[in-house]
Formats: C-alpha cells, structure tokens, sequence
C-alpha cells in the first residue's frame, strides 16, 4: 500500500475537538494522515462519539491518547488548560513535540506546566482551516528544535498556509487573522442587512455580498496590488463609492478597526495569566 502519510509526525493526539480541533483534524485527513495516525480526545463524550462516527477516528481519555503520541495538537480554550496539561503531563513520551493552538498561551506557560526540556510549539490558527484556506503562525518553545517547527508547520499546511513568526508577535498574529474570520463575517452582515434596508430579498442581498466579497479577496490576493490602489479603482469621481467611504470616514471605522484589534491584542496577552 502507497505511504502518504508524512512520516515526521508519527501518531498525533489532538486533544479537545471542538471547532478548531475539528477543522485541523478534517485538515489531516484531507491532506494524507489516516484515521489510524490520530487518537482523539474531547470531554464531551457525546462529541467524541459523533468524530469517532464521522471521522474513524479513535477516542480515547487525554492520558491515553498521548501515551503513544508522538506529536500532541491540544486544542481546549486557554481557561482549561491547566488543568488539561496537569493530567496529560506525566503520560507524554520523553520525546514528544507539543503543539498549542490556544489564544494567549505562551510557550513558556506550557513549559512550565510540562516536564522539563518538553518541545513545546505556539500556533495560532483560524477557522478557514475548516475549508482549506486557514493562515496559521508558528512559534518555537524553547526546547523546539527547528525540524520540530517544521513539524508544526506540516502539520498547519493541511489546512491552509503557514507562516513561522517569533512568539512576541503572536499577540497581534491571534488579533489580525486569529479573530479576523469574525470580523469579515460581521461586515458581510452589516453589508446584506443594508441590502434588505434597500428593498432587496435577502437571499439576493446574500448572494451579491458574498460574491463580492469572495471576488474582492481573489483581487487582493491574485493581483498583489496595494488595498488602496484597488479601492481607488472602484471610485469614479463624483460617484458612489466615494460618497459611501466618506460616511465610513465619518464615522470613523478606520479607527474603530485599529481600536478593536488592539483590544484583541491586548485580550490574547491578559489569557496567559488566567484573567
Ligand atoms: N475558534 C477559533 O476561531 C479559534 C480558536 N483558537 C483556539 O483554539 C482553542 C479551541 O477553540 P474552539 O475550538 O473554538 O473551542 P471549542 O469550545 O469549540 O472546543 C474546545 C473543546 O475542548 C474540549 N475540552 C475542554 N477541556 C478538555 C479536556 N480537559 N480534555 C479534552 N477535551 C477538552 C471541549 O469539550 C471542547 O469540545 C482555544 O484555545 C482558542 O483560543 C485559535 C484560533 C481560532
Ligand atoms: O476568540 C478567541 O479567543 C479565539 C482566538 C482567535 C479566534 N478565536
């Protein structure tokens, strides 16, 4: 039988498998790991029961997912992670590289919490992961040898692109593309309720929004071209376009954007300390 698995992870523990757990797991199996590469945890036995249904995969408690492990995703919210490293701790095999998606989490509270000289990795993800066309960030503990943050990063790279940053910038990495998702589906929101404002049917109103949307991100993304340059495109003197950003100016959602990042930003960082 053809080998596709990519031998550097070995049998990978995710533990807690939530959306995000859920969305790099598919991501796996999309991309070349087999059902029998991954053994699964979650506390909701319930949950647990419907991935093992969908999936294949194999649920198991957190000490037993990670005794044979050779790579542990731990994917819970930063406020259980305490209590989730002080279980699974003492079962982790002494060459294991831990992979944390959590917000906030640093390397150096998981190091802390871990046996000494674990590799541990910071990844920030998000949840296009569910779709293929996640961004994550990637940073060393530091025990985490270089091939382990390529490690990190193939396994990230089953749902999207990757990027190895320095964990002082994972603040502001979880508040641009970690939270970022929400704040494109809030616009796109406000955007199909204007249309319904404007007398069209929503289902229609839904469809020009996220049409436009999808076309305006392949524009940023195919063209290479500068936000500004493209908008300027869209601006006939004298027209709408320009009309509509004059009142966005107004109301100052420039500077709405900057303030509600930086609030992220500085959210992620109070998360470590259990605030
Ligand atoms: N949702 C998002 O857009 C993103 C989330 N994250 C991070 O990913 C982590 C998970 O977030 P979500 O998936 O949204 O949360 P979620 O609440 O959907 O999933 C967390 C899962 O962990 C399970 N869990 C909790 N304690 C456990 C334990 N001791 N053992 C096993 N399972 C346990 C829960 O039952 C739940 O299913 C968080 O730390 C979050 O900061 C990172 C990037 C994006
Ligand atoms: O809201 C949160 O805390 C998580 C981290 C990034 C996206 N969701």
């Amino acid at each position: 039988m053809e080998e596709t698995n990519p031998p550097a992870t070995g049998l990978v523990a995710l533990l807690g498998a939530g959306v995000m757990g859920e969305a790099l797991m598919s991501g796996l199996l999309r991309s070349g790991w087999r059902p029998a590469d991954l053994r699964v945890s979650d506390r909701s036995p319930e949950r647990l029961a419907d991935l093992q249904a969908r999936y294949g995969v194999t649920g198991l408690s957190p000490a037993e997912a990670v005794a044979e492990a050779d790579t542990v995703v731990i994917a819970v919210k930063p406020q259980d992670m305490t209590a989730l490293l002080d279980e699974v701790g003492p079962h982790l095999r002494p060459h294991v590289l831990v992979v944390s998606i959590a917000a906030g989490i640093t390397t150096a509270f998981l190091e802390q919490r871990l046996p000494e000289g674990t590799a541990v990795a910071r990844v920030m993800p998000n949840t296009p992961a569910l779709v293929d066309e996640g961004m994550s960030a990637v940073s060393p503990g530091a025990h985490c040898r270089p091939a382990q943050v390529e490690i990190a990063s193939e396994l990230m790279r089953g749902c999207g692109k990757v990027l190895a940053v320095p964990e002082k910038q994972q603040d502001a990495i979880t508040a641009i593309s970690g939270s970022g998702p929400a704040y494109i589906f809030y616009v796109v929101e406000a955007m199909i309720e204007a249309g319904v404002l404007l007398g069209l049917p929503r289902a229609t109103a839904t469809e020009l929004t996220v049409q436009t949307l999808y076309g305006a991100a392949t524009m940023l993304k195919e063209t290479g071209e500068h936000p500004t340059v493209l908008r300027e495109r869209v601006s006939s003197p004298g027209g709408t376009t320009v009309t509509a950003l004059r009142e966005l100016e107004d109301h100052k959602v420039r500077a709405a954007f900057l303030r509600a990042i930086e609030a992220a930003a500085v959210r992620s960082a109070e998360l470590s300390s259990g605030q």
